[in-house]
């Protein structure tokens, strides 16, 4: 059985009178281990995907498994749990509460979930042991970044969801956060979704999932993922 599986899926935001069929018959998989890039322009339904795998959203028809659990049966309650303890998010804007240190920030997520890692050692594998006591406004972008990174992985989540984590950065802190995401995933066998409009970023996923207008157009499989500090765009 798959880790994760996207089965005949359909989303249908319904406001007013209209109604948008965003995601329109999705079915994919994806294995333990795998860092996978689900890729496709503004608009494709990449969001939707993203919020109803992580358990923010619900679809309108289908079934999703994570893990052997269909989280499409789950109900409220069932959700927010999921979303503490199966899930670690990193955005594109950081999110870091602004009045709390770095390890406070990492802290804050562990506290919440019942079998966390360590906040400091988390850090200390992002590569910001000597950062710790900062506040997010003595880091940069990257290290910012990075504390999103090790507060996510801090929950010691099942599944690390990322939504376009380099659209803030420059070219090279960029590419530096790419292959943190690599090594997280090659070293400690977490399961990486990056999502995102970049192409380029395909070459270094084990698995690629191109959406367009709401429907899966190809999913391939990379032999050799490119290492991403090889990438470039
Ligand atoms: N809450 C909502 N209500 C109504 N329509 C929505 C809602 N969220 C998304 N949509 C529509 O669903 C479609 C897919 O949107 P989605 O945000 O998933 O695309 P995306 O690929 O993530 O795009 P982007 O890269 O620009 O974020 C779009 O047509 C969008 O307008």
């Amino acid at each position: 059985m798959p880790f994760v599986e996207f089965e005949n899926v359909r989303k249908v935001y319904q406001s007013g009178e209209v109604k948008v069929e965003a995601i329109r018959g999705v079915d994919f998989t994806i294995n333990k281990g795998e860092l996978v890039v689900i890729v496709g322009p503004s608009g494709a339904g990449k969001t939707t995907v993203l919020n109803m795998l992580g358990g923010m959203d619900t679809c309108t028809s289908g079934n999703i498994y994570l893990d052997g659990s269909e989280i499409s049966k789950y109900n409220r309650n069932q959700l927010i749990r999921y979303r503490r303890e199966d899930i670690g998010f990193v955005f594109q804007f950081y999110n870091l509460v602004q009045n709390l240190t770095a390890v406070e920030n990492v802290e804050l997520a562990s506290q919440i979930c019942k079998d966390p890692l360590d906040a400091e050692k988390c850090l200390i594998d992002v590569g910001l042991g000597d950062r710790m006591h900062n506040f997010p406004s003595q880091l940069s972008g990257g290290e910012q970044q990075r504390v999103a990174i090790a507060r996510a992985l801090a929950k010691n989540p099942k599944l690390l969801l990322c939504d376009e984590p380099t659209g803030a950065l420059d070219y090279k802190t960029g590419k530096n956060i790419l292959k943190l995401l690599q090594d997280t995933c090659r070293n400690n066998g977490k399961t990486v979704v990056i999502i995102t409009h970049n192409s380029a970023f395909e070459t270094i996923g084990d698995r690629v999932i191109r959406i367009n207008s709401g429907t899966v157009s190809e999913i391939r499989e990379n032999q050799n993922p490119m290492p991403a500090e090889r990438i470039e765009w």
